[in-house]
């Protein structure tokens, strides 16, 4: 399988902490990759070096075998990341929010994002201000962009955040089938996860090392 992300000898420190160092991983197409590791371990912020959203690191990254900063807009244009907050404005609509998000890389299309919602089981809430709804439904108008936007390399930070036991098993399915229609997946997650294909780890938080192994 292509290689679409690898990062060779990572480190980032943050007040002064090294949080960590030495990381090699290569991220090919169809492979799902988890960050674990405890509580501040560094989880969030490989994330976000890895999304290209936080440049206060060391090492280099590479997509599609290219260093990233080589072709930055191709880079963005094939990610799709959901951060650990959902990312929505709390004034506009669920169809709002995505018609901005969608048009940030095609015209707006009400049917598709109609579509997206009802996927996420948002159907009846489309046009109600996103403050009048519950937390899981506001990951939930985060969770929709999935559908809306045909990116290879989904970066999700916790994405079953205050999501049912239904909609984790629901994401897990999406998870597993982008991954078997040849796309890659990086998340983190406090969740046990449950895919039907292979799942490789990042163990963050021993001994400042980090690892990549098969879970
Ligand atoms: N904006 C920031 N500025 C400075 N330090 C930060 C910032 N965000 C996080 N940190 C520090 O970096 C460390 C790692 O935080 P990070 O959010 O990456 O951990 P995490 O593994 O995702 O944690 P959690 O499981 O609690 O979400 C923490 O010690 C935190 O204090």
């Amino acid at each position: 399988m292509q290689e679409l992300l690898s990062g060779q000898n990572l480190a980032c420190e943050r007040d002064d902490r090294l949080l960590f160092s030495k990381l090699d991983f290569k991220l090919h197409c169809g492979e799902v990759l988890q960050i674990a590791g405890p509580n501040g371990s560094g989880k969030t912020s490989l994330l976000r070096i890895l999304a290209g959203l936080l440049p206060d690191f060391d090492g280099t990254l590479f997509f599609q075998g290219k260093p990233v900063q080589s072709d930055s807009d191709h880079f963005r244009e094939n990610l799709l990341f959901i951060g650990h907050q959902p990312g929505i404005k709390l004034n506009l609509t669920p169809e709002e929010n995505l018609r901005w998000y969608q048009s940030l890389y095609h015209p707006a299309d009400t049917d598709q994002i109609y579509q997206a919602l009802a996927q996420v089981k948002l159907t009846g809430f489309e046009d109600v201000p996103c403050y009048t709804l519950s937390a899981g439904q506001h990951r939930r108008v985060a969770l929709a962009r999935l559908f809306l936007h045909a990116a290879p390399l989904w970066i999700l930070d916790e994405p079953f955040t205050a999501i049912d036991q239904g909609g984790v098993k629901e994401i897990e399915q999406l998870i597993a089938d982008h991954a078997q229609q040849g796309g890659s997946v990086i998340l983190t997650t406090h969740h046990n996860l449950s895919l039907p294909v292979e799942l490789n780890v990042i163990q963050l938080g021993q001994s400042h090392q980090s690892e990549t192994e098969q879970a």
